[in-house]
């Protein structure tokens, strides 16, 4: 065993130039990354990341970030294989599973046999029922959820039924009963949905409401073992860290934490990394996607990749030589592109030890994502079943 304990850390969304397929998807232009620096034009400090190595990955430098002369991590960018680009494509693809079928997608509206049987099971009428931005929607519509109990629902250009429920009108218990039972509908064809997302939120009026960290995930079961499933067989520990236990409804997870927010997951890393295990810890730090990404706000996300980058610092600092620390994202989410979508990205991979006593090499283009679960497989010494694990190329 190389390293006893592996730290993968997702930045969710945070994607870095249009992948070769973006054109399938209508994300050619898009780069979430060079967007933001072009916003901040110059002053996006994120010296962490800079010296790991984040604009050595890219063609063109991240604006004001300039390549590392000497970078201390391995880096590369990693390509997507799976069907969609959601959140659960992209974990379960990072974990061994690309999700090779297309998922349901409801441009036009969930269809009524499933609209009425919400109706049904929950008593309450449902509204909206179509693409929405989740912040839109309970600005628009918020106010008439109050006064008539109805569920709010919508879509995206995902494969996602989401709920939207204010938190004194509909109880968090009443929601999530309703999203299960959501999930029962849609697991088999001809409607098999990525996941069902609970999301309530708080506040007196359209212009205060806010949605809270009580969102949940209710996740399509992988629909076959992952490197987590591996990994915990094979006697190891698998710590999920934030969304990571909804993304895979709990399977592979020894420990799991929920998050509050992004700057939350990073003291679960911290705290996470004073403890003695021999495994995996896994985190989602999903604040980049949700919070700005969606929202088409650059200024959020950068702000946002800025305080990730100081907590990040004494993560590095705080690092054993036998730990390695991954980091990467699950697909782009560009605040500087059309619609509120995500983006078919390709995503950065950064790996580093303090052990490493050679300069950073570029780990080229790697595909699929499940490059980096095979090489934690590697590590552990466990059997692989998709992709190439480069953890001989860490020196
Ligand atoms: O607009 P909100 O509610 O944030 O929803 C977004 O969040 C979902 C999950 O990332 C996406 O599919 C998109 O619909
Ligand atoms: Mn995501
Ligand atoms: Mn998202």
């Amino acid at each position: 065993m190389k390293y006893k304990r592996i730290f993968g850390i997702v930045l969710d969304s945070v994607g870095t130039g249009a992948a070769p397929d973006a054109a399938k998807f209508g994300d050619v232009g898009s780069d979430t990354l060079g967007h933001v620096g072009d916003f901040y034009d110059g002053k996006l400090a994120i010296p962490n990341l800079q010296k790991l190595g984040i604009s050595n990955l890219r063609d063109q430098p991240i604006k004001g970030v300039a390549p590392a002369e000497k970078p201390l991590a391995y880096f590369g960018k990693m390509q997507e294989v799976s069907a969609g680009k959601d959140s659960m494509d992209g974990h379960w693809e990072m974990m061994g599973l690309p999700v090779k079928h297309a998922l349901a997608l409801f441009p036009d509206g969930f269809p009524d046999e499933i609209i009425d049987k919400l109706k049904a099971f929950s008593g309450r009428d449902v509204i909206v029922n179509k693409p929405y931005s989740g912040t839109d929607v309970i600005h628009d519509y918020g106010e008439e959820q109050m006064k008539t109990g109805a569920l709010i629902v919508y879509t995206s250009g995902d494969s996602v039924l989401q709920i939207a429920a204010h938190e004194d009108v509909i109880p968090l218990t009443e929601l999530y009963k309703i999203c299960d039972y959501a999930r029962s509908l849609v697991n088999e064809p001809p409607y098999v949905v990525g996941r069902i997302i609970a999301r309530p939120y708080v506040g007196p009026d359209k212009d205060h409401f806010t949605r809270t960290a009580n969102r949940k995930d209710f996740t399509l079961e992988p629909t076959g073992k992952t490197d987590m499933d591996r990994l915990q067989d094979a006697g190891y520990e698998v710590i999920g860290i934030g969304k990571i236990n909804d993304i895979f409804s709990g399977h592979g997870i020894t420990r799991g934490f929920h998050n509050e927010s992004n700057h939350d997951g990073m003291d679960h890393v911290f705290n996470n990394m004073k403890d003695d295990f021999t495994g995996f810890s896994f985190t989602n730090l999903v604040d980049f996607d949700a919070m700005y990404g969606h929202r088409r706000n650059p200024k959020g996300f950068g702000a946002a990749l800025m305080e990730f980058d100081q907590q990040l610092g004494e993560v590095l600092a705080n690092l054993k030589d036998d730990d390695l620390l991954l980091i990467t994202a699950d697909h782009g989410n560009d605040p500087g592109f059309r619609g509120t979508d995500h983006t078919r990205e390709f995503v950065p991979l950064l790996a580093y030890s303090p052990s490493f006593t050679q300069v950073g090499q570029s780990l080229g283009i790697r595909s699929p994502f499940s490059d980096f679960g095979a090489t934690i497989l590697d590590n552990f010494g466990v059997k692989n079943v998709v992709g190439t694990s480069f953890l001989d190329e860490l020196k």
